[in-house]
């Protein structure tokens, strides 16, 4: 059996469409949805990811506002920067883009920003609502995975999922996605005693660990469906995923690919929050 592919460009193009027809109808209101984007020093994947994100503002009718700091910027003079898009209200969603430099207290920053405005889910507001069930922005890039999983009409209920990486950005917002649609939920990590016998046992596989070839054929069920958010460099020096692709998709039903799956997804649902931000900021 070959998998199938989930092409994250592909559904990426289709709900930027829907993306760029509510923006157009906000602006037919006068509103133009706005996003902040803040990048502090010159991580160059840091600065590919913000260009991307900055041109499918463009390209879909958002308005972008690119903020670029050096390294050596403040942790205060970064706070009073979020204070002052907190406050424009041209700006309907901020993301600062991660990592920050190690002088800079990541998560301090977050909380800075208004929990209106987390376009990127990070807030621990945002990350109560989602436990909760409350109204909220979801985390990009497993909101990309649900939307991924549903583009091929997958029905989670009563199904297995295991989600290898439990960071806060990507592991457990998952975990809580996959659980609020009424799968089973497994969370591996780094001290999993034995990662083959859990993700032996699940219907779909998510692999969120930055890591080469952490998921191998051997490890997977028959049709299962896999997902990859990893964006690593092999030996190469080409760009790949958790997920020994070539091995997995001989054994799994579906597969994302790396390029072209997961990263793509993850700027469309920061569109689509930012959007959301507009919406909920502009009464009918
Ligand atoms: N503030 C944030 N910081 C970071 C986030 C985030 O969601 N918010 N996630 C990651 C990086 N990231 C978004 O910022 C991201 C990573 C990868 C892609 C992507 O489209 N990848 C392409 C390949 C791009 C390339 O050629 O290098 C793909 O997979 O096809 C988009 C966004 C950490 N930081």
């Amino acid at each position: 059996m070959t998998a199938q592919l989930i092409d994250g460009n592909a559904l990426s193009r289709t709900l930027r469409t829907d993306v760029a027809a509510r923006a157009a109808a906000l602006k037919a209101r006068g509103v133009t949805p706005g996003l902040a984007v803040v990048l502090v020093g010159e991580n160059p994947a840091s600065q590919v990811y913000v260009r991307n994100k900055v041109k499918a503002c463009e390209d879909n009718g958002l308005h972008s506002l690119l903020e670029k700091h050096p390294a050596d910027l403040s942790e205060a003079d970064l706070l009073s920067r979020v204070d002052a898009l907190n406050n424009d209200p041209a700006i309907h969603g901020i993301l600062v883009q991660l990592p920050l430099p190690p002088h800079i207290d990541a998560q301090k920053v977050i909380e800075a920003i208004s929990p209106e405005k987390d376009v990127d889910g990070f807030h621990v507001a945002s990350a109560g609502a989602l436990m909760t069930g409350a109204p909220g922005f979801w985390p990009c890039t497993p909101y990309g995975c649900m939307k991924m999983l549903e583009s091929i009409g997958y029905e989670l209920r009563g199904k297995h999922a295991v989600v290898i990486g439990r960071s806060n950005i990507v592991g457990k917002p998952m975990a809580l996605m996959l659980l609020a649609k009424n799968a089973t939920v497994t969370v591996c990590h780094s001290a999993t005693a034995d990662l083959g016998a859990m993700t032996r046992q699940a219907d779909v596989v998510v692999a969120a660990v930055g890591k080469r070839n952490v998921l191998t054929a051997d490890m997977v069920k028959p049709g299962a469906v896999v997902i990859d958010v990893g964006m690593n460099r092999n030996d190469e020096g080409k760009l790949c995923g958790d997920v020994d692709f070539d091995g997995v998709r001989e054994v799994a039903g579906w597969i994302t690919p790396v390029p072209g799956g997961v990263g793509p997804m993850t700027i469309t649902m920061l569109l689509v929050n930012t959007l959301e931000a507009a919406e909920r900021g502009t009464p009918a």
